[in-house]
């Protein structure tokens, strides 16, 4: 028998902004539920590298009397590309998609990043439904409403705030996911220990094995842990005016180091050094003290995740931050910690005590 799966609730001030997070195993079966009466067509969005399973969403929907197809997309970052959203719009249009037609994205967070913002767009917006099938997309990117796709100038430069009807976080999508993959996805969890829970950091720092095993019960408390974090703060602050911006911990180095590298970097590599780079910064002005700065580093370390960078990359690092959705005009602002579970923002009009920080950090 299954285990009934855990429902956290995401709230807003509008009645699209509230929908469930349903973290559990054989979810598939609560996909019907969620389209909803009027919905007749479904595009499904996948990467090639979930072509089965995409098929199989497809499938089942077809059985279930839906006009089902599928949108198969580049893989990883290359799918949050402004081409691929256009090629979805065009399977959108030339299937004679309506306004009460949906989205389902399957993939990774990349896949649900792009997919939410091609339901956000094509006629001004339609419903979207997640099933994310990496850590990273089930802890974080699915939830929350943030979609987007990158530019040639940098990370997540176009998007929308467009809420999913639904998400479904089905553990059993991490049995084929490779370990350095689940391991990524840990520093959003991390992040969202020291913004938010202690007892995330607690976890993982009694075992940081069962944390790379995604049948272990601790993978799963972390992920509804992690899931109840960003939860409770979206529901705060969907659009991000105020507390929304300390699940950017970490982020505004993050972003830059993708830039630099291209994108050959995950995600949740350059949120690792991003992290360590946020507290050691907190440290250098006296606002975190030794020991929660340096758990920083020693917590990643241990799931082996990078807590350091080129120091030869420092002008486009640089140059990359400027670009951040935090900065305002020339003024730099970065999320830190005051204590564990005690985010602040940190202006920082001059970019010499960044590059100090960094001296600290690279490599
Ligand atoms: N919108 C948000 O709030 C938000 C939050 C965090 C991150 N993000 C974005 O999410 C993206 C990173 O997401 P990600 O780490 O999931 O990376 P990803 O989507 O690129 O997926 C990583 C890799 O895993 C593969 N994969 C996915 N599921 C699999 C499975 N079950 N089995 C085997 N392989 C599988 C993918 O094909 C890909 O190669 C970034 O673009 C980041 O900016 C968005
Ligand atoms: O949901 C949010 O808000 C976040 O900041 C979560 C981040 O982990 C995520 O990477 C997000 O996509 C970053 O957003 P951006 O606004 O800096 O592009
Ligand atoms: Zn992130």
């Amino acid at each position: 028998m299954t285990a009934e799966p855990t429902t956290i609730r995401v709230t807003g001030s509008a009645p699209a902004e509230n929908y469930d997070v349903l973290v559990g195993r054989g979810l598939l079966d609560r996909l019907e539920p969620l389209l909803g009466e009027r919905v007749r067509r479904v595009l499904v969005i996948h990467p090639r590298a979930l072509r089965t399973t995409g098929d199989t969403v497809r499938e089942q929907l077809a059985d279930a009397g839906f006009t089902a197809v599928t949108a198969e997309i580049p893989d990883a970052e290359e799918g949050k590309h402004i081409q691929v959203a256009a090629f979805c719009w065009q399977v959108l249009g030339q299937n004679d998609f309506t306004r009460s037609d949906a989205v389902v994205a399957v993939g990774g967070g990349a896949v649900t990043d792009v997919a939410g913002f091609v339901a956000a767009t094509w006629l001004r917006g339609v419903k979207v439904i997640h099933l994310p099938t990496t850590l990273l997309g089930m802890v974080d990117a699915a939830v929350g409403g943030k979609t987007g796709i990158n530019t040639a100038e940098g990370k997540n430069l176009v998007g929308a705030f467009h809420p999913p009807a639904g998400v479904l976080a089905d553990l059993d999508a991490l049995g084929t996911l490779p370990v350095n993959e689940l391991v990524t996805g840990m520093a959003e969890v991390v992040k969202c220990g020291f913004i938010a829970d202690p007892r995330i950091l607690e976890l993982i720092e009694a075992n940081p094995e069962a944390v790379k095993d995604p049948a272990s019960e601790t993978v799963r408390e972390l992920v509804e842990r992690s899931i109840a974090v960003k939860a409770a703060v979206v529901s705060e602050d969907f659009k991000e005016s105020g507390r929304r911006e300390f699940l950017n911990y970490g982020h505004t180095l993050a972003h830059a180091i993708e830039l630099a590298e291209r994108y050959s970097w995950r995600h949740g590599a350059a949120v690792s050094v991003g992290l360590v780079f946020a507290a050691e910064l907190a440290r250098m002005v006296g606002r975190l003290d030794d020991a929660t700065a340096d758990r920083h580093r020693t917590i990643l370390e241990s799931l082996g995740l990078p807590v350091s960078y080129r120091r030869d990359r420092w002008s486009a690092l640089l140059d990359g931050m400027r670009r951040d959705k935090k900065a305002r005009g020339d003024l730099l602002r970065f999320v830190v910690l005051d204590d564990i579970a005690k985010p602040g923002i940190l202006d920082v009009p001059d970019t010499s005590l960044l590059f100090a920080t960094y001296q600290e950090i690279a490599s």
